[in-house]
């Protein structure tokens, strides 16, 4: 039996305004994600990947169409999001700053400490936790940015040109870390990007062209 859909966006449209400086940024596009689904979203810069990120994410609501998580029901919390640029707190140190949204939910020690550690490691930055964020590289401050949508252990990982401020070789290091964390955590992963050498680490490409989307069957893993 096909498992249900972690996300799905029916004719989902998003427009941002209104009258003549109406931006659409969205329109009449459908995708479903499944579990084990590791997805490129391909395009140029304005095409709509971010805001349909946003859509699957439920950090915008769609304009018309609608936007379900069949299998989270509305724990929109169980999908992570990482964003191009890192946003540490540059007063904390890097498990501080791996472990802030979890101090946010309310867990405590010693399951705290057990998930930030073991989300540094996914990444591979366990040797930086007592650094602040001025004293590691904008790759490492990237992982432990992936780090800290891990600890919070999503079921769907969104990531949004995640590659984006990083250089060829860091790239693809961080894609690495994002495909290693979230197989061993069994998350879904979708990342936009409009550089080849990430979208082909991929196993499917979708792209954006003019806030339309274009999928392919997603080579999904259904249990
Ligand atoms: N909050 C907003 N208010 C107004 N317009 C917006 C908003 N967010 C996005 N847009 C517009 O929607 C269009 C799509 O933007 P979006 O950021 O989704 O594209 P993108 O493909 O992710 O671009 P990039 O690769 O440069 O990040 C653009 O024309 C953008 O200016």
């Amino acid at each position: 039996m096909t498992a249900e859909p972690l996300v799905v966006c029916e004719d989902v449209a998003r427009t941002f305004g209104t009258g003549p400086a109406a931006v659409t940024a969205v329109r009449d596009s459908r995708c479903s994600v499944h579990s084990g689904a590791r997805i490129a979203i391909a395009g140029p810069s304005g095409s709509g990947k971010s805001t349909l990120l946003h859509l699957m994410a439920g950090m915008e609501q769609p304009t018309r169409g609608s936007v379900s998580w069949p299998a989270l029901g509305a724990r929109t919390r169980d999908i992570g999001v990482v964003f191009q640029s890192p946003s540490l707190v540059p007063t904390l140190d890097v498990g501080e700053n791996a472990g802030l949204p979890l101090v946010i939910a309310g867990v405590e020690e010693p399951e705290l400490a057990q998930r930030v550690a073991e989300a540094l490691a996914l990444v591979g930055v366990d040797d930086l936790a007592a650094k602040l964020p001025e004293e590691i590289s904008g790759g490492q401050a990237q992982r432990v940015a992936v780090a800290r949508v891990l600890a919070q252990r999503p079921r769907l990982l969104l990531a949004d040109e995640p590659t984006g401020q990083l250089d060829r070789a860091a790239g693809q290091r961080l894609l690495d870390a994002l495909l290693d964390a979230t197989e061993h955590l069994g998350a879904a992963l979708v990342v936009t990007s409009h550089d080849r050498a990430v979208i082909e680490r991929l196993d499917t490409h979708w792209t954006m062209h003019e806030g339309t989307l274009r999928t392919t069957e997603s080579r999904a893993v259904t249990s």
